[in-house]
């Protein structure tokens, strides 16, 4: 259910107030979402992309702060990227990806540039002079908004704004918008709301200080709001209200990952290995889940298709049962709010016995795109331990020196393409001769009362000799200790 919402309008801090209400009452967030924990393979694209382009409400440039973090209503927007540490073209190559981004938001990208410049301006982060010709450029294109390829401090939002005279946000904005629309599962929902949140919780105190002394002394007496007497601010109120918001988000995320975590033992105790599929966004992870498995994942040539993990059965060559987790994408300088977010499944990933790096071969920078998954790898505890298989998917559209010169930098990897299907054998061996294997020795009779525990072995364990006897199936292989267990438990009980 969703909170009940004090309405009543101040003087003075009108803005903030309806902000905030709309951040807490807005409509298919994750604690008035069904109950369902749809995949994102079950929905289709189109469907997800109307649901985005609902006709929005036409914001007028003081509603600035309400646009970066509900869904930006992008229409045609003009990039800026700083060229301050790496070099130009690094700068270009994330501009691109940032049009990629603002495209996948739904707006049409207008044009971009980037600016040389050591440290950015604490103004208007671009300069003053930069930001004039912005302006300029900005009119004869006719933007309607600005987007930065950084995190802006809202103080420099706020004055790059003044000068360009349209909107301004920032990349995190942007890709926090995008998780918004795309997140489908009750869970993905709540992670993206809490990651909104957080993101406007700095941005709210920005204009608190003002406003307080405007509203003054009992205006926003919240009755009901655990009531903290008199001098409490509107903007205070409001502050702690998202703040419970907040907590009641990590509750409802704490106990769904405690669910996943249930779901994740039964597979552990039933000793099914688990493949990860990690990388960055785009880099073809759903189309190679989908040749793996000969399944139907969302697949689309866009950032952020998949937001929740789908988890698929897989079998070895010769014939292993493993599961197959298709996660989501990672994107240079994803929000930290985001990764904190998503942390629950970012351990997923953890949990794996094998992880399936996917590399788009034919982007133009794929060493920064694997630094960018490996950082955040690193960041969950456990993750940089786990078996690693670097799948150099989208051979088909890399050149050959391409290909080679990435190679020359990497362990273990197969070189394939989910579309052509070249190298999917050699990624499914590998994948086989990765998995861990199960090493109790096994010499049983199995009586034909437990039959269920040799099709088990079938697909768990390894077989050396099969004999059908009078009495039951002799068996001599290995198995998990699980699945031993089980099988001495059933000598028992014939
Ligand atoms: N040419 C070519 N295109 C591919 C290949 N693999 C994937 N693609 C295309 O790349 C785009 C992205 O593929 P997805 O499988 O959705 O990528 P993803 O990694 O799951 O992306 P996100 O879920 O958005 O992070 C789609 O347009 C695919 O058709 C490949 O081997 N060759
Ligand atoms: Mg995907």
């Amino acid at each position: 259910m969703p909170e009940q919402v004090d309405n009543s309008p101040v003087p003075g801090d009108e803005r903030a107030w309806r902000i905030a209400q709309r951040v807490l009452s807005r409509e298919g967030t994750a604690l008035n979402a069904p109950e369902d924990a749809t995949s994102a393979g079950d929905l289709d694209w189109d469907e997800r992309t109307s649901l985005s382009r609902v006709a929005g409400l036409h914001h007028d440039a003081t509603d600035i702060s309400e646009v970066e973090y509900r869904q930006l209503r992008l229409e045609r927007v003009f990039l800026v990227g700083l060229a301050s540490t790496g070099s130009v073209e690094d700068a270009e190559i994330s501009l691109r990806e940032l049009a990629a981004l603002a495209e996948t938001a739904g707006s049409q990208v207008l044009g971009g540039v980037v600016q040389r410049r050591r440290t950015p301006d604490p103004a208007t982060f671009i300069g003053s002079g930069k930001a004039r010709e912005l302006a300029s450029l900005v009119a004869d294109e006719g933007a309607d908004t600005v987007i930065v390829d950084s995190e802006l401090h809202p103080s420099q939002r706020r004055g790059l704004e003044d000068v360009v005279k349209v909107k301004v946000i920032d990349r995190t904005a942007l890709i926090l918008d995008i998780f918004a629309q795309h997140a489908r599962s009750r869970e993905g929902k709540a992670q993206v709301e809490l990651a909104q949140l957080t993101y406007l919780l700095p941005r709210l105190r920005g204009w608190g200080e003002s406003m307080s002394r405007q509203a003054g002394g009992r205006v926003a007496a919240g009755a009901g709001i655990g009531s903290r007497g008199p001098g409490e601010t509107k903007i205070e109120l409001d502050r702690r209200r998202i703040n419970q918001r907040m907590a009641k988000l990590r509750r409802e995320i704490a106990h769904m990952k405690r669910h996943r975590e249930t779901s994740r033992a039964t597979r552990r105790a039933r000793a099914v290995p688990a493949v990860a599929i990690a990388g960055y966004t785009n880099a073809g992870k759903s189309s190679l889940l989908n040749r793996l498995t000969g399944d139907d994942v969302l697949v689309h040539n866009a950032l952020f298709a998949t937001l929740d993990p789908t988890v698929r059965h897989a079998r070895t060559p010769d014939g292993r049962d493993y599961t197959l987790t298709d996660t989501v994408g990672f994107v240079s300088r994803l929000p930290h709010e985001l990764v904190e977010a998503f942390r629950s499944t970012l351990e997923e990933i953890a949990e794996a016995d094998v992880i399936v790096h996917v590399v788009d071969a034919a982007h133009p920078d794929p060493l920064a795109q694997i630094r960018a998954v490996t950082d955040v790898l690193a960041t969950i505890p456990g993750a940089s331990e786990i078996t690693s298989i670097i799948a150099l998917n989208k051979a088909d559209l890399a050149s050959p020196v391409q290909l080679a010169s990435l190679r020359a930098h990497l362990g273990r990897h197969v070189v394939c393409s989910a579309l052509t299907g070249q190298g999917i054998d050699e990624l499914r061996a590998l994948i086989a001769e990765a998995l861990p294997r199960p090493h109790v020795p096994i010499d049983a009779l199995i009586p034909f009362s437990h039959l269920d525990l040799v099709s088990r072995l079938h697909t768990e364990g390894e077989i050396d000799t099969e004999d059908y006897t009078e009495q039951g199936v002799h068996i001599v292989g290995r198995a998990r200790p699980d699945l031993a267990d089980a099988l001495r438990e059933a000598r028992r009980t014939p």
